[in-house]
């Protein structure tokens, strides 16, 4: 099977290809999410996924693409890190799927408030470079137990987990 991904982000390349192995032929695209640079809320970080599977959809021959999309959202606790998945495959179907998801320090959800985004601030908070490219928020808001990859692993494993039961179930 022919796969893609609609980012060139290693931790959301890592996640599929750790997932499906190496059965499946993996491309990595760089496509447009066509929401905000931060999503806030699961509206429009869910949207930011699904446009991305789609974008992948018009550009490549796959049989189906995954688009991973990272956002924020606010709550009575404070503001959440927060990620969703989406898998579409060619005859349109369309699954989604969210991760983890934890409060970030105050600190980084000041920065966020003036218009920083989680990147940015994760990046100003630990005074380091490219933390969304590595651990990500959730690695270091939990001292390294769960990466942004291994995180994303999970929203890969309950899209595809969808994908096969819908096919089972229909091709019965
Ligand atoms: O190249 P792409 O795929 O766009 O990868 P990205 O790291 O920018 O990730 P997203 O666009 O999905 O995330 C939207 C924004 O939220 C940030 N973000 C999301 N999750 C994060 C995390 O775990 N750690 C750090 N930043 C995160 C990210 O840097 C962006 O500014
Ligand atoms: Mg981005």
């Amino acid at each position: 099977m022919r796969v893609a991904i609609g980012s060139k982000n290693p931790t959301k390349v890592a996640a599929v290809e750790g997932v499906l192995g190496s059965s499946f032929e993996i491309v990595a695209l760089d496509v447009p999410s066509e929401v905000s640079e931060q999503p806030f809320g699961d509206e429009e970080t869910i949207r930011g996924a699904v446009n991305r599977a789609k974008a992948c959809l018009k550009s490549v021959n796959v049989d189906f693409a995954i688009g991973l999309e990272g956002g924020v959202t606010e709550t009575e606790y404070g503001l959440m890190v927060i990620n969703w998945g989406a898998l579409v495959d060619y005859k349109g179907n369309v699954f989604i799927a969210s991760g983890a998801r934890a409060v970030l320090p105050g600190e980084v959800s000041a920065e966020i408030n003036h218009g920083k985004t989680l990147g940015q601030a994760m990046d100003v908070y630990t005074k380091r470079n490219g933390v969304s490219k590595k651990e990500g928020a959730m690695g270091i808001i939990t001292n390294g137990r769960l990466n942004r990859d291994e995180m994303f692993a999970h929203v890969i494993k309950v899209l595809i987990g969808q994908y096969d039961f819908h096919n089972a179930v229909n091709v019965k």
